[in-house]
């Protein structure tokens, strides 16, 4: 039978730290989402040698095809020919190309030229999927005359066709080509040998920090900001490759030799190894508290989110000082949010009945009476502490954001933003919500509590949350079917195990 790798790679959300985890002094809390992006290599049967065609059957004129020519270089300026993109019926699609090509690179750097040659002669068959989530389903919801809910996404296919073009289709904001770059570039580097499938296996413990999973997110970290061209914060690539985190950026230094055009550039193996400590980003384990559910939604409030990014970074440099004690305050806010949040587990290890019977109680009342009873016993008075806390942290983060936005003259949070999110902070069971990364008009999250029984017949926050969402006039709001994904960012899989995948595989784009 012919050799099939399958990996797939989380998105994410950063909940706090956006514009602050740009520099290397702050950090950002990401959680990755249990959408994920999936790439699967199989051997073809020989037809057509050295020939890679890729494909992302979600999307008309999707296939690229590419050869792998006769000599293999072994620096990285020379691996810059191996491929070469050959009669594509699309337009050609940078991040797929960079993506093949650096890490056959890199690959034969590592294993020799001709084990690389001997992996790829009979041909390799590529498919890319993202789940649904990654691309906005109104129009499919619309087609099929669904409401924007929960419960008709899941009626809608696992890996549908938008019947659209990549170049117009309309993303979410989850971080496709993060999780794209990572899902390809790590089952490259399973398929040809270069890292074992254990490094990123579910199963196999000591997984998370094995140098296989370091090499997979230092290569898609370099891929990345090059078919970006820029070096972002790289938080998506991260939470793509470790799953949620509070996340530290890594200091651009490390990959601007291969970043430029020069001639001699050096070998991609020793910039990317796993053991270079030039690659200093900083990755803590992270988890939402158990019995919460993270909420999220596209927003279309019917504007295009201008680039905010430079905007507030020139304001940053402009008013230092002001921009200093700011950057200074969020920090201290976004680090008790992720303290908070991860004391909550904590509380829960400690006693998980108390800890359960504290979600069930706080789960119909607003936050503003969570602790109106002072007769309750100590202990669970400890867990609705924590949870008030970060209520109340992850209001004047909001506030906080808004703020930057207004001395920026950029809309972080729009008041329309502001309006929705109140509406869903004001409801039972609700601990807290905000703009993800850079804000604008994009998206919502929402963070409630989660009880394994409802008080029947109470609506679950969840179902409140939704219907705040589906009943919101001034703007308008598609509900995205995510959860935090508890495994590690990147995966191995079994196509057995990933529903529709034979089906969607199988589709023309069409
Ligand atoms: N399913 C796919 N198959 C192949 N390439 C894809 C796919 N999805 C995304 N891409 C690549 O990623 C590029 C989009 O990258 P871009 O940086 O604009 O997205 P993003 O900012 O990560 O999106 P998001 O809104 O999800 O955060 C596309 O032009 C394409 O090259
Ligand atoms: C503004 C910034 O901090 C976050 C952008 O996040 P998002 O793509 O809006 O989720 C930029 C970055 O970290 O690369």
């Amino acid at each position: 039978m012919a050799k099939s790798t399958l990996i797939s790679a989380s998105g994410k959300v950063l909940i706090a730290g956006g514009y602050l985890v740009l520099d290397p002094l702050y950090s950002g809390i990401v959680v990755s989402t249990s959408s994920r992006f999936y790439t699967q290599i199989t051997d073809a049967d020989g037809s057509n040698p050295n020939r890679i065609r890729v494909r992302s059957p979600q999307f008309v004129d999707a296939t690229w095809d590419y050869t792998l020519e006769q000599s293999l270089g072994v620096s990285a300026a020379s691996s810059k020919c191996v491929l070469c993109s050959v009669r594509s019926r699309a337009c050609k699609n940078k991040f797929v190309h960079l993506a093949l090509q650096n890490t056959i690179g890199l690959a034969s750097e590592l294993k020799g030229e001709q084990h690389v040659k001997d992996a790829l002669k009979a041909g390799a068959e590529i498919v890319i999927l993202g789940d649904n989530d990654f691309y906005s389903q109104r129009a499919k919801l619309d087609s099929l005359n669904l409401p924007r809910t929960l419960a008709s996404l899941s009626k809608i296919p696992p890996f549908t066709t938008t019947s659209g073009t990549l170049s117009n289709v309309h993303k979410t904001g989850l971080g496709s080509s993060a999780a794209l770059i990572t899902s390809l570039t790590t089952a490259l580097l399973i398929h040809l040998s270069v890292i074992p499938s254990e490094d990123v296996s579910p199963h196999s413990p000591g997984s998370v920090n094995s140098d296989g999973r370091k090499l997979a997110h230092n290569l898609a970290q370099f891929v990345h900001c090059l078919a970006q061209g820029k070096v972002g914060s790289g938080f998506d690539v991260s939470s793509a490759v470790f799953g949620s985190q509070l996340y530290q950026r890594f200091d651009p230094a490390v990959i601007a030799s291969l970043m430029g055009e020069e001639a001699f550039a050096p070998k991609l193996a020793d910039i990317l190894s796993p053991s270079s400590t030039a690659w200093n980003y900083q990755v803590k384990p992270f988890q939402l508290p158990p019995h919460t559910r993270i909420m999220l939604a596209d927003v279309d409030a019917g504007s295009d989110t201008p680039s905010l990014v430079g905007k507030v970074l020139k304001w940053r440099k402009d008013n230092a000082q002001e921009a200093l004690k700011l950057w200074t305050t969020l920090d201290g806010l976004n680090q008790s949010l992720a303290r908070t949040l991860l004391s909550l587990t904590d509380l829960y290890e400690k006693d998980k009945a108390v800890y359960t019977e504290v979600v069930k109680y706080i789960s119909s009342m607003r936050s503003d009476q969570w602790l109106g009873n002072p007769n309750i016993e100590a202990a669970k008075a400890a867990v609705i502490t924590k949870f008030f806390e970060a209520h109340e942290i992850s209001q004047d983060i909001r506030k906080n954001m808004k703020h930057m936005g207004n001395l920026a003259n950029v809309p972080i949070e729009p008041d329309s933003q502001t309006k929705l999110i109140d509406s869903c902070v004001e409801l039972a069971g609700v601990i807290g919500g905000g703009v993800p990364g850079a804000g604008g008009f994009d998206a919502v999250w929402v963070l409630v509590v989660d009880p394994p029984v409802i008080n029947a017949p109470m609506p679950s926050p969840s179902e409140l949350v939704e219907r705040t969402w589906i009943t919101s006039k001034d703007i308008d709001v598609s509900p995205l079917s995510a959860s935090e994904s508890l495994d590690k960012g990147a995966r191995l899989e079994k196509v057995a195990d990933v529903k529709g995948w034979d089906a969607a595989a199988a589709q023309d784009g069409r």
